[in-house]
């Protein structure tokens, strides 16, 4: 198995609308490898490498700064939205799989776009907020774009999707841009069985992926895990399990984990990674009329996924 590369260039942003035919075609691409792998890559999207080397860059100079410095951003201290801000490495909120030691990682979220959220604004950190929230309105656009290629392929009302995704950016809705450090790795450090992010599939609709080194596998229908290249300019997309179970299984969302560094390779990663949800609110119902699996709210999936995987809602 390798992940399938498709050529979004007829719907990337830079486009203002997708004819019929460039849209059947789209749809037939990206069906095939929602149905047979989960993962995709997407070329020509629209958002540029340029942009992600400067959302990368400028996460870095945070995860960069003392702990003291960071501190003041620090996730659950914002009482607009709790899931907005820094993760410290170490935190319990870092074990995508519980059956092994923390991940090793530190991240950033955003979720809510409201303006009395606290930003970094030090002189060190100038653009920070700007260029989060231009990178978060690009895979806004693109998620959008496509959702409706999505429902096009399953032949239901474009609609479908797209009208449960109105409030990404407010706190009625969990979608969120998480950028993501992993700490060069000292071997002697490194706990049996710990990872850089543990086996996991990811909770909400679809997820873009933006990475500049490899480390991550994805598991394969036949159960091995296979390496993915990470490959400068291109979007990594993948089904999460809400979608899964709104498309009555017939989009997979498989189980995905980031390996330690080979021995020797003293090199930190980074990672971002744009974690696309419904809005709270939404009622999820098997999309081909099926009772496969009950209604339930987007919001009330999540928080149900949060609480098994991390103990906390
Ligand atoms: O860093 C990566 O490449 C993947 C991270 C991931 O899968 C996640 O945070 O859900
Ligand atoms: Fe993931």
């Amino acid at each position: 198995m390798s992940i399938p590369v498709v050529d979004f260039g007829a719907y990337s942003l830079s486009e203002k609308d997708v004819t019929d035919e460039q849209l059947h075609n789209l749809s037939n691409e990206l069906k095939a490898a929602f149905t047979e792998v989960g993962f995709v890559f997407l070329k020509n999207t629209g958002i540029t490498q340029d942009e992600v080397a400067r959302v990368m860059d400028i996460s870095k100079k945070f995860f960069m700064q003392p702990d003291e410095l960071k501190q003041p951003f620090s996730s659950k201290s914002f009482a607009h939205n709790p899931n907005h801000g820094w993760v410290a490495r170490g935190n319990c909120f870092f074990r995508l799989n519980p059956r092994r030691p923390r991940d090793l990682k530190e991240a950033f979220h955003i979720t809510s776009l409201h303006p009395d959220m606290k930003w970094p604004s030090s002189d060190a950190l100038t653009g920070f907020q700007e260029i989060h929230t231009s990178f978060f309105q690009h895979c806004k656009d693109l998620s959008l774009r496509v959702l409706r290629v999505m429902s096009h392929s399953l032949g239901l009302d474009p609609e479908v999707f797209l009208s449960a995704h109105h409030l990404i950016g407010t706190e009625e809705n969990g979608t969120a841009l998480r950028s993501l450090y992993y700490q060069p790795v000292k071997n002697e450090e490194v706990k049996e069985g710990q990872l850089r992010c543990g086996e996991h599939s990811d909770y909400g609709t679809i997820t873009l992926l933006f990475q500049n080194a490899e480390g991550l596998q994805v598991r394969s229908r036949s159960g091995e895990f296979i390496s993915v290249p990470s490959i400068p300019g291109l979007v990594l997309l993948n089904i999460a399990d809400l979608l899964q179970r709104w498309t009555s299984d017939q989009f997979i969302s498989v189980i995905h984990r980031v390996l330690l560094p080979p021995a020797g390779d003293s090199g930190a990663r980074q990672s971002v990674a744009f974690f696309v949800h419904p809005d709270h609110e939404a009622v999820i119902t098997c999309c081909d009329g099926s009772d496969k699996y009950p209604p339930v709210t987007a919001g009330a999936y999540l928080k149900e996924r949060l609480k098994y995987s991390y103990g906390e809602s």
